[in-house]
């Protein structure tokens, strides 16, 4: 049976657009885009563990406002339950550290990039939104 791996990932925006993060080559999906985040810790509230990653992979802090999508996607190497949620910066600019690009992206532009295949659904309704 495949593992099941919680994920949670922040749909961070700033003056109308969201940034979006590649991830790098020694990874499983290389060089795909993804909102930045990353698994909930036993015992963890899904907000909670979104603020503890940004912090750790982007030196910044986050407000995390609400849900965008829940989606299961079926990989081969686990299946990923991804939530993401709209954020807001509190403080801090975000940094790479784990990623090897970063973008900020109008919310129409979103689709043109290469995204983990979980992040589909979240991409579609995004597109069409206003911030
Ligand atoms: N952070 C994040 N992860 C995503 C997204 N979409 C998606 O399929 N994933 C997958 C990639 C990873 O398999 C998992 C997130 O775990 P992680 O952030 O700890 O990833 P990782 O590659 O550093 O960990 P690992 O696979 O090396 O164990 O969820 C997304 O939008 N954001």
């Amino acid at each position: 049976m495949k593992k099941d791996i919680h994920v949670v990932g922040a749909v961070i925006t700033k003056d109308g657009k969201i940034l979006c993060a590649q991830r790098g080559p020694n990874k499983s999906l290389p060089y795909k885009w993804e909102f930045p985040g990353g698994k909930i810790e036993k015992g963890e509230l899904p907000k909670d563990a979104l603020r503890r990653e940004i912090e750790e992979e982007m030196n910044c802090k986050i407000r995390v406002k609400d849900k965008v999508e829940y989606t299961r996607y079926e990989y081969d190497f686990g299946i990923v339950h991804l939530t993401t949620y709209i954020c807001s910066l509190e403080e801090g600019t975000p940094i790479l550290t784990e990623h090897v690009n970063i973008e900020w992206l109008k919310p129409n532009e979103l689709p043109s990039l290469d995204w983990a295949p979980a992040d589909i659904p979240a991409i579609k309704k995004l597109s069409s939104y206003n911030f």
